[in-house]
């Protein structure tokens, strides 16, 4: 074992819980949340707070996620900050791993204490450990696949925990949108939250906006209520033909878990269609990256990936630095973008693409997530630039 990777033994009141990754490297701390183990990519998220809203991102499927934060969970949770739709008892993200063991919930919205949350929705937790030193080795060599285990009597078999973690595919060539996806067609009206009042309500739709569902965040919706569109959301596999029927005034392309590219492969001919349409179409993280796929550019992994809620932004049609909430593993190719397309934003950390537009068709997507949850709002004004197209095209 890599000696960064030791645990602080002033922090452990018993090694109950291991991440055990695919190159033999093992972390050991305090287990909490869910007893049992599961396999994920290892990724580090650089947020200070929303760490309930990450967790059930949907589009944090299959990933383990560890906080560069030390204090996670001291606000426990409520029943407001959830992120993914069905509201069940699965949780996306199958891991969390943080520096400082849990404390009790210390917050006026909160109904119960993480630790007991992580357990009811079946995420295993994993405190106490060098998140700086994971964090460091991720920034080096890239994101690991890796096995999160608890055992309350401390019991491991690393070596077959290491052997799950190598055996497992990687997200490379993974379509989690179908799984991550709404089943019903459902329409949606409540708006942001503000304090005191709460989320508003969307009384009279200004738009008719058809949402395509790869695992849709609900602050999304909340957003598009908050510029007067009213949500129909509908299943990742819907035909083109079935969305068009519906006359909407614009479709929204959602974020989602998974390999684009896997993904893309029943989602892009119909993409296509609705480009070729002329209906205004916005898309958001996967939703970006399957528009990209759809105009003929290509979709990379990356190595770190950008997972954070402090990334700066460049809007390059209007020279502005936006602060933006990032979780993403893939990436456009800016260098394969088609002629006919616009780079419209680039992350100002490494320079990859952040955004794009159609030059002949009411058409843009972002890498980034305007609907924040958690995270700064800068860029909640790409929901007024769709509603400004869907005014345009009325
Ligand atoms: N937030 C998202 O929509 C993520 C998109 C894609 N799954 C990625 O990791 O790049």
């Amino acid at each position: 074992m890599s000696k960064d990777l030791l645990p602080k033994p002033s922090l452990l009141k018993g090694v109950t819980g291991v991440l055990a990754l695919a190159d033999g490297t093992i972390l050991q701390g305090v287990g909490c949340g869910a007893v049992g183990d599961a396999v994920g990519e290892v990724c580090f998220n650089t947020a200070m707070t929303g760490y309930q809203e990450i967790l059930t991102d949907p589009s944090y499927m299959a990933q383990i996620v560890a906080f560069t934060f030390p204090h996670v969970g001291n606000v426990g949770t409520n029943l407001e900050d959830l992120e993914q739709m069905s509201g069940g008892a699965e949780t996306a993200a199958r891991g969390v791993l943080f520096r400082e063991v849990p404390t009790d919930a210390a917050n006026w919205r909160a109904n119960s204490d993480f630790d007991a949350w992580m357990q009811r929705r079946g995420v295993i937790g994993l405190a106490g450990v060098d998140t700086r030193a994971l964090t460091r080795k991720i920034r080096e060599t890239g994101m690991p696949h890796g096995v999160i285990a608890h055992s309350p009597t401390g019991e491991f078999d690393l070596d077959a925990l290491v052997a799950k973690a190598k055996a497992w595919a990687g997200l490379e060539g993974l379509d989690l949108a179908k799984d991550a996806s709404t089943t019903q067609t459902f329409t949606w009206d409540e708006g942001l939250w503000s304090w005191p009042e709460g989320y508003a309500k969307l009384d009279q739709p200004k738009y008719e906006v058809v949402v395509l569902d790869y695992g849709v965040k609900r602050n999304i919706l909340r957003a598009l209520a908050h510029v007067g569109a009213r949500a129909t959301v509908v299943p990742a596999d819907t035909k083109a033909e079935d969305i068009l029927a519906r006359n909407p005034d614009g479709v929204l392309l959602s974020n989602g878990p998974g390999d684009p590219a896997a993904t893309g492969a029943y989602a892009v001919p119909e993409i296509q269609k609705l480009v070729q349409s002329g209906k205004p179409v916005f898309g958001i993280c996967l939703g970006h990256q399957m528009l990209a796929l759809a105009v003929g550019a290509k979709t990379v992994k990356m190595e770190q990936g950008h997972h954070g809620a402090n990334h700066p932004v460049k809007d390059l049609t209007t020279g502005k630095v936006e602060i933006v909430s990032m979780n993403h593993g893939f990436t456009v190719d800016s260098a394969s973008l088609p002629k006919a397309v616009t780079e419209t934003h680039v992350s100002l950390f490494d320079g990859t693409n952040a955004g794009i537009a159609l030059a002949d068709k009411p058409v843009f997507s972002v890498q980034h997530h305007p609907e924040a949850s958690p995270g700064p709002t800068d860029s909640l004004y790409l929901f007024e630039r769709f509603a400004g197209l869907m005014d345009a095209a009325k």
